[in-house]
C-alpha cells in the first residue's frame, strides 16, 4: 500500500472517551430533565469526543463535492447522460444546484473537486485532481488500476485537509457522477454481503425493467472480478468509483484532524464503509445526514452503525442530505455551549 496513505490510516485515534464521559455529566447539569434532549445529548458528547474540546463548535461547515464518471453506463444503468456530470459541475460552479441553496443557507463554503469526469471544464472556480476520464466499464476491467485508486483516495483527503487548513470545523461530503448508484450497489453488496437484489435502487430514475437488467450487470461484474470482501481496497478498486475513493479519502483526513463528519446519501456512505474497514475508529467521527431512497442506504448505515438524522424521502446527492443535516449538530453543539445550568438559573434540581 501507498505510504502516505498507510499513514493517514494508522493515524487515526480513537475519540476521547474522557470527552465524553465528562460532558454527559455536564449536560445533566443543564437546565432540563436528564435526557430529554434525546439524540441532541447523543451528537453532543460524540463531538467532544471527535475534536476532544469541553466545548466543540461545528461552524463554520464546509461542503466538499467530488465529481467522477463511470464506465458501467455504457451497460445502460442509469436514466440520464454521462454528460450530466460535467454540466452539473458547471452547475454547482455556477451556484445553481440544489446543493448551493443550501449551502448558503447554512453559511458553507462549497468546493467542487473533478476528481474523474469524462469531459474537461476550464474554470478556476473548480479543484481540478483528475486521475482519469471516468472509471473503466467493470464489467469488462477492474474499474481502477490499484495507483489510480490510491491516487483519488490521497486527493480526496489533499481536498479535506485543505478546507481544514482554512478553518472549517465540520466537513460534509457529497458527490456527483452519473451512474454511481451502480458502482455504489456493488461495493455495498460485496462488503455487507447481502444480495445485489437488496443494494440495487432505481438510481435516478430508472423502470424496474431496467432496475432488473442492473441487478444482473452487477451480479455478473462481482462474478467476474471476484473481489476480495476483507480488503476494502481490493473492493473499491474493482467496483467503485474515483468520487467514491476520494471521500473514503476525504473522510479519512477529517478523523485524523478530530473533525466531524457528515455523510450524505447511498453512495458518500458507501465510501464510508471502505474507510471504516481501512479503520474501525473513523466509525465514531461519523455521522450519518439522511437516509436515502436508495435502498441500499439501510443497509450500509446498519453496516456502520450510523443512526440517519433526516429521513427526508431524498435520493439527489451532491451532499444535499447531510447540509440538512448541519443545523442539528449546530443545535446540539450550541446547547452544550449556551444553556444555563441548574446552578446558573436557580432552577430547583431533583
Ligand atoms: O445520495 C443518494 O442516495 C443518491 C441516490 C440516487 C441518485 N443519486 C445521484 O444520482 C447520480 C447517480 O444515479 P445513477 O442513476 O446515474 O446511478 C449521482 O450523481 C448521485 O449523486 C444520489
Ligand atoms: C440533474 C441531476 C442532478 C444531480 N445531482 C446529483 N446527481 C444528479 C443527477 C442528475 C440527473
Amino acid at each position: 500500500m501507498n505510504k502516505q496513505l498507510q499513514e493517514i490510516i494508522q493515524s487515526v485515534k480513537p475519540v476521547s472517551k474522557e470527552r465524553i464521559t465528562e460532558t454527559a455529566h455536564y449536560l445533566d447539569t443543564l437546565t432540563k430533565p436528564p435526557g430529554s434532549l434525546g439524540r441532541l445529548e447523543e451528537i453532543a458528547k460524540q463531538l467532544a469526543g471527535i475534536t476532544d474540546q469541553g466545548v466543540p463548535q461545528v461552524s463554520p461547515p464546509g461542503i466538499l463535492v467530488f465529481a467522477g464518471d463511470h464506465g458501467i453506463v455504457e451497460e445502460g444503468v442509469s436514466a440520464f447522460p454521462q454528460e450530466v456530470t460535467v454540466q452539473m459541475i458547471r452547475n454547482f460552479l455556477d451556484g445553481g444546484a440544489a446543493i448551493n441553496v443550501f449551502a448558503r443557507q447554512i453559511g458553507a463554503s462549497l468546493q467542487v473537486v473533478d476528481v474523474g469526469a469524462a469531459g474537461e471544464i476550464d474554470d478556476d472556480r473548480l479543484v481540478t485532481k483528475k486521475i482519469a476520464a471516468g472509471t473503466a466499464n467493470f464489467l469488462k476491467t477492474d474499474a481502477m488500476t490499484e495507483a489510480q485508486m490510491e491516487a483519488a483516495i490521497l486527493a480526496g483527503a489533499e481536498s479535506a485537509n485543505t478546507m481544514i487548513a482554512r478553518g472549517i470545523k465540520c466537513l460534509i461530503v457529497g458527490e456527483m457522477g452519473i451512474g454511481n448508484t451502480t458502482a455504489a450497489s456493488a461495493l455495498v453488496a460485496v462488503l455487507t454481503g447481502c444480495s445485489v437484489e437488496q443494494t440495487v435502487g432505481h438510481g435516478t430514475g430508472i423502470s424496474a425493467e431496467k432496475k432488473l437488467h442492473k441487478s444482473r450487470i452487477i451480479e455478473e461484474a462481482i462474478r467476474l472480478r471476484d473481489p476480495n470482501p476483507d480488503n476494502p481496497l481490493n473492493v473499491l478498486k474493482k467496483l467503485g468509483g474515483y468520487e467514491i475513493a476520494a471521500i473514503s479519502g476525504a473522510i479519512l483526513a477529517a478523523a485524523q484532524a478530530g473533525i466531524p463528519v457528515i455523510m450524505d446519501g447511498f453512495i458518500c456512505t458507501s465510501g464510508a464503509m471502505a474507510a471504516v474497514r481501512l479503520n474501525p475508529y473513523i466509525k465514531d467521527y461519523l455521522f450519518a445526514g439522511h437516509v436515502s431512497q436508495e435502498p441500499g442506504h439501510k443497509m450500509a448505515l446498519e453496516d456502520i452503525g450510523a443512526a440517519p438524522l433526516l429521513d427526508l424521502g431524498l435520493k439527489l446527492g451532491e451532499g444535499t442530505g447531510a447540509a440538512l443535516a448541519f443545523p442539528v449538530l449546530e443545535a446540539a453543539a450550541r446547547m452544550r455551549s449556551e444553556m444555563a445550568t441548574f446552578d446558573e438559573a436557580s432552577v430547583t434540581n431533583k
